[in-house]
């Protein structure tokens, strides 16, 4: 699982060119990408190439990589954007944010020109949700509030525990996640929208319509879904 992680990774390089402001998204495949970024980056093989990070992890490891990091405020545009996904469907919409990432993620992923999503081959479905919920973020004051409206999606969600820290998650906004398991995710996109509706909601997982091009880690080799 690791090498696939790390293929799609050295392949995710192919893309970046000198110059560009790079969206440097979070989670453990993308730690790989941002490593090798930043190695180009200092044998001089890259030269101007700027991050913007997604999350404190993304940060902290591209400053620990020698890549410089910028701020979404500092630059005009983000060239592209290379982030990991939890599920991928046929249409190549998303999910995300197994890591609390995804307000973050998804504000730089919707401007980039070009959107790169790396995955493994465990991580296509034939539809959303098949395996994993829905995470939603959102101000920790109305999150029962939220979970209760949730089930007129017919869905059951849950406010997520810190593994090392007592009590929920704190997310880098200073927020709660609730992950949402949807009984069957018909229209992604209607989703997306509609839960953004909800007052409270900072942000959901749901990332319909908006990857470029999807670079899938088989046994075979890396495989490439685009649009
Ligand atoms: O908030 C986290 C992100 O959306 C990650 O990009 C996503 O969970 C994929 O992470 P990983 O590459 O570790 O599977």
């Amino acid at each position: 699982m690791e090498e696939l992680k790390r293929a799609v990774a050295r392949e995710a390089l192919k893309f970046i060119e000198d110059d560009m402001v790079v969206g440097l998204g979070t989670g453990s495949t993308t730690a790989y990408f941002i490593e090798y970024l930043g190695k180009l980056i200092m044998e001089g093989e890259l030269e101007d190439v700027y991050g913007v990070p997604t999350s404190h992890q993304s940060r902290l490891l591209a400053i620990e990589n020698g890549i410089p990091v910028v701020g979404l405020d500092e630059v005009d545009a983000i060239d592209i954007a290379v982030d990991g996904a939890d599920e991928v469907d046929p249409q190549m919409n998303l999910i995300k944010g197994r890591g609390a990432a995804l307000t973050m993620e998804k504000i730089i992923e919707y401007r980039a020109g070009t959107f790169l999503v790396l995955v493994d081959e465990g991580k296509l479905v034939e539809r959303l949700g098949q395996r994993m919920p829905v995470p939603i973020e959102v101000i920790p004051a109305a999150w029962r509030a939220i979970a209760e409206e949730i089930e007129v999606f017919n869905a059951e969600a849950e406010l997520r525990m810190a593994s090392k820290k007592d009590g929920p998650v704190v997310t880098d906004n200073g927020n709660f996640i609730l992950d949402a398991r949807f009984h069957r995710i018909d229209d992604p996109l209607d989703l997306e929208i509609e839960l953004n509706n909800i007052p409270g909601v900072v942000e959901n997982g749901i990332f319909a319509d908006i990857a470029d091009v999807v670079l899938v880690g088989t046994k075979d080799g890396v495989r490439k879904m685009e649009r």
